[in-house]
């Protein structure tokens, strides 16, 4: 059944059209003395707690209750069974969804096609520590006997902003090479990155699902020029090369050496990859130990994903709460807004895990939705966001949710924590402000107070006014550690998962970034042939025949 014609969901509709839409989050306070308790939930890590406070939705008990009614009826308990035992939910490409198998840090039997994944996984697990150990510590040299110095993970999606937004995020926890990131087959993107590195100390991560993405490969190919050229002989590769890949073959074929090779497999979804061997830089640049913390956070998550009742499971109400707005409300986009600078790449890294999930316009069954699907991923850290786009979160006419996510502790304490607090202060001004705004009195009041006149006051004071009632979730971690980070990213990812139940896609293929890629095959040889082109429509010829006549 889609989701419109669920009666649940109709049911939810109608009751926010005739009793919620004109209710305030405010209203919602001043009835509920005890709401931030209600509506928020404490999860517990190792590294302290992480707080996600709900209470500044627009959400009454019974819009909440309702909500929850609907995960049920759209089956999210029956899906979430489905993946955890290993079933291939990604039908599409026959496929089971198991990034969770990758952190399973219990170690308890997954059965694909009636073999247990976790020996496997452990191996793996091993070799990434052996290596990531043998880097660290200086017994694994270049072919000059130099320690590694710098890595350079060349990959792109999945294979590249999971390991960048986190080694990002977790900085200050390294312990290994410096890393860099090529994706882009912009050639700009290597050239800028290998100008500044010594062959001898540099190593090459090619990771890479497939290993035939035509980006990946050509700048491994430019890569292992540019060594060469330096280097001048062949056998130094294998001290600079790596592969991360499920096609072993290709990796062979590419010239890597197979003990150089970190094997995954076709279950784990690229945008779901950086848990696998995938995160390969991630452990050299901040120790094995790191990694494996940041493995552990995510294992508890799937742990409250998998356990915890529908009405406290955290990635279960984010999800519900998307939906309310999508569904419901109308809203088109979701902002990601950390504030914390470690976090700089969490919006880059959820547009493709959301995005490419949940942009899917046909159900599982293959007919056309009549809903809204996924939403727009953006963000960009706070305060940079606030200078820039927040004008339109407070002022626009457009219906925007936010997450806000702020670390108490900061990892920077200078000038006696005095970035922080300001930093801090500002969050939480943010969410109060979007919630509250000014009304019309407020605003005139403060005008009168500036001294303004009555003419200037009546010109102006409708700009001064803030309708509020923009709904934020906070997070707040007591401290950006490798471990809370997993649990974090983990908890978006099943938030992502849930979405998809609701909305009856599948959230683990990618056909639609298919399309672009087979046009580029054809276009790419008629750049360089002398003829003219006119197999296109008008304007992709016209702009073909352009770029030709400025060669
Ligand atoms: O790891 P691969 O196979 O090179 O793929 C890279 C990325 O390309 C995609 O298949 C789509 O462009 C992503 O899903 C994936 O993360």
């Amino acid at each position: 059944m889609t989701l419109t014609k669920d009666p649940v969901f109709q049911e939810l509709k109608a009751h926010v059209e005739s009793n919620e839409k004109n209710v305030t989050i405010l209203d919602h306070f001043k009835n509920e003395p005890d709401r931030f308790q209600k509506f928020s939930h404490t999860f517990e890590t190792r590294d302290g707690p992480v707080l996600f406070d709900f209470s500044k939705h627009r959400v009454s008990e019974k819009t909440f209750k309702l909500l929850l009614k609907l995960a049920e009826s759209r089956g999210v308990e029956k899906m979430r069974s489905a993946m955890f035992s290993a079933e291939k939910i990604n039908f599409t490409e026959d496929r089971a969804v198991l990034h969770i198998a990758l952190r399973n840090r219990s170690n308890k039997a997954i059965v694909v096609d009636g073999k247990d994944v976790m020996p496997k996984v452990n191996e793996v697990l091993a070799h990434i520590k052996e290596f990531t150990d043998d880097v660290i510590s200086g017994k694994w040299t270049g072919y000059t006997g130099k320690k590694i110095t710098d890595v350079v993970n060349i990959g792109i999606g999945g294979s590249d902003l999971g390991p960048l937004m986190v080694t990002e995020a977790l900085r200050h926890y390294q312990v290994g090479p410096d890393v860099h990131f090529v994706s882009n087959i912009d050639g700009t993107h290597i050239a800028e990155v290998t100008k500044k590195l010594n062959p001898e100390t540099t190593l090459f991560i090619i990771a890479s699902k497939t290993f035939t993405t035509q980006e990946t490969i050509t700048n491994a190919e430019t890569a292992r020029d540019w060594f060469l050229s330096k280097a001048g002989d062949k056998s130094a590769v294998a001290k600079h090369f790596v592969a991360l890949s499920t096609n072993v073959p290709k990796a062979t074929e590419f010239g890597i050496d197979p003990k150089n090779m970190f094997e995954f497999w076709d279950w784990v979804g690229g945008r779901y990859s950086l848990w696998s061997a995938i995160g390969l830089s991630i452990a050299v640049h901040i120790g094995f130990e790191n990694f494996e913390a940041l493995l552990a956070g995510a294992h508890a998550s799937d742990e409250h994903f998998q356990s915890t009742p529908l009405e406290k499971n955290i990635p279960v109400i984010m999800a519900m709460l998307g939906v309310l707005y999508i569904n419901v409300y109308g809203a088109e986009t979701h902002a990601l807004l950390p504030y914390d600078q470690y976090l700089h790449r969490f919006a880059a890294y959820f547009q493709q895990g959301d995005m490419e999930s949940n942009g899917k316009f046909v159900t599982r069954d293959g007919s056309r939705v009549d809903y809204s699907t996924g939403p727009i991923v953006w963000g960009e850290p706070g305060t940079n966001g606030q200078h820039a786009f927040y004008q339109l979160i407070h002022q626009g006419t457009r219906l925007i949710p936010a997450d806000f996510i702020a670390p108490v502790q900061t990892l920077n304490p200078i000038r006696d924590g005095l970035h922080h607090q300001i930093l801090l202060a500002n969050f939480l001004a943010q969410t109060e402000a979007l919630m509250k705004g000014k009304t019309r009195e407020e605003a005139q009041a403060e005008l009168k107070k500036e001294g303004k006149d009555e003419k200037t006051i009546e010109s102006i004071l409708p700009h001064k006014v803030f309708e509020g009632n923009r709904p934020t979730t906070s997070i707040v971690l007591k401290r950006i550690t490798p471990f809370t980070l997993g649990a974090l990213v983990a908890l978006y990812e099943h938030k992502i998962f849930v979405q998809g139940v609701v909305w009856d896609i599948n959230s683990y293929d990618q056909w639609g970034v298919e399309l672009g890629k087979q046009l580029a095959k054809v276009i790419q040889p008629e750049l360089s042939s002398s003829s003219e082109v006119t197999s296109h429509d008008p304007s992709t010829n016209g702009l073909i025949k352009f770029i030709k006549s400025q060669h």
